[in-house]
């Protein structure tokens, strides 16, 4: 595997004094798909923008297809397709003009060929003709993508691409996606949606207050996501976990009143069954018992906490 984006110790901090990257280091490899997932104001579109040369990083590097993103901006430049999050397009131009001036903006030559399999690709090419202005908010959508692929990018960043879109546009989205990264196209797009993640990402980086928590590969973090926790509450408090129920490997309270087991959503057995049979053989009477999900908030609060330790 090349590695295509190598972001070293970025940091930004705004003209306020607001610092929203705090030292960001990933490295992506080429054709891979990579989700940045994250809260509200995480740094996410931050991260993006420095990256896509929009903001200027206070301190740290980073490095395109081997093209500094500072020193060397325009080639970095060059390589890399942006789909922003907000739509920003001409009302009363033609969507095929639209295409056509970006490319130009990238000193490319006119290439009707390339656009005609663009637009077609996003199924536009019935609109070619048609003004942005007349386009449903989906269609725009499709258009900010072929913006940012008429340049033949190799890195293609997308900034909340299915905010606010209903299921069948997301579902599409997903699809156009997965045929970029046929083509041989990086992806890099931003999502507040697990099921997004689950979705297309091949790894996923959780972002957080401006710093990567974690880049792990899709399946081992979504295990850790159908992660749920089973409370059991005792009548009477014990002094530890009875050695009949060391398997479970159950966490006792403090006070010795509650036991906690962990298991998996979606292995085909959770233990559940069996556990209780065994509290109940092991002599433990129960008050209560509840379960809860780890949500993916609860995953951030966790690493968040274990970051800050
Ligand atoms: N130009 C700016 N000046 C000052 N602060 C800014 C500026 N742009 C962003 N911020 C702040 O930096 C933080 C990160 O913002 P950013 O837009 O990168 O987050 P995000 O993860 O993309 O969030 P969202 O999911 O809401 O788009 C936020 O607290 C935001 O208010």
């Amino acid at each position: 595997m090349t590695a295509i984006v190598e972001v070293k110790d970025l940091r930004k901090t705004y003209a306020g004094g607001f610092e929203a990257l705090k030292g960001v280091s990933v490295t992506i490899q080429a054709g891979e798909i990579l989700a940045l997932l994250g809260p509200n104001g995480a740094g996410k579109t931050t991260l993006i923008s420095t990256l896509c040369g929009i903001t200027q990083p206070s301190s740290g590097s980073a490095i395109v297809g081997g093209h500094d993103i500072q020193n060397d901006f325009r080639e970095a430049r060059r390589l890399i397709g942006l789909v922003p999050q907000e739509v920003a397009l001409e009302p009363f131009e033609k969507v095929i003009n639209t295409v056509r001036f970006s490319r130009g903006l990238f000193g490319k030559p006119r290439n009707d060929a390339l656009i005609e399999r663009i637009l077609r690709q996003l199924t536009l090419w019935d609109k070619r003709d048609a003004q942005i202005k007349e386009l449903s908010g989906g269609m725009k959508r499709r258009v900010l993508i072929a913006k940012a692929l008429c340049h033949e990018p190799r890195v293609l960043f997308l900034d909340e691409p299915t905010a606010g879109v209903d299921v069948e546009l997301r579902r599409d989205m997903w699809q156009i996606v997965e045929e970029l990264r046929q083509d041989g196209v990086t992806i890099i797009l931003t999502t507040h949606y697990i099921e997004e993640a689950e979705a297309i990402a091949d790894r996923v980086a959780v972002i957080n207050g401006g710093k990567i928590l974690l880049v792990e590969e899709k399946a081992a973090l979504m295990k850790q996501l159908g992660r749920k926790v089973l409370r059991i509450d005792l009548t009477t408090a014990v002094q530890a976990v009875p050695e009949a129920l060391a398997v479970y490997d159950l966490e006792l309270s403090a006070d010795g009143t509650s036991l906690t087991y962990t298991y998996d959503t979606r292995a085909e057995r959770t233990g559940i069954t069996r556990l209780l049979q065994d509290l109940a053989g092991a002599g433990l009477s129960l008050r209560d018992i509840q379960t809860k999900e780890s949500s993916l908030e609860e995953i951030f609060v966790d690493l968040v906490k274990e970051g800050a330790a």
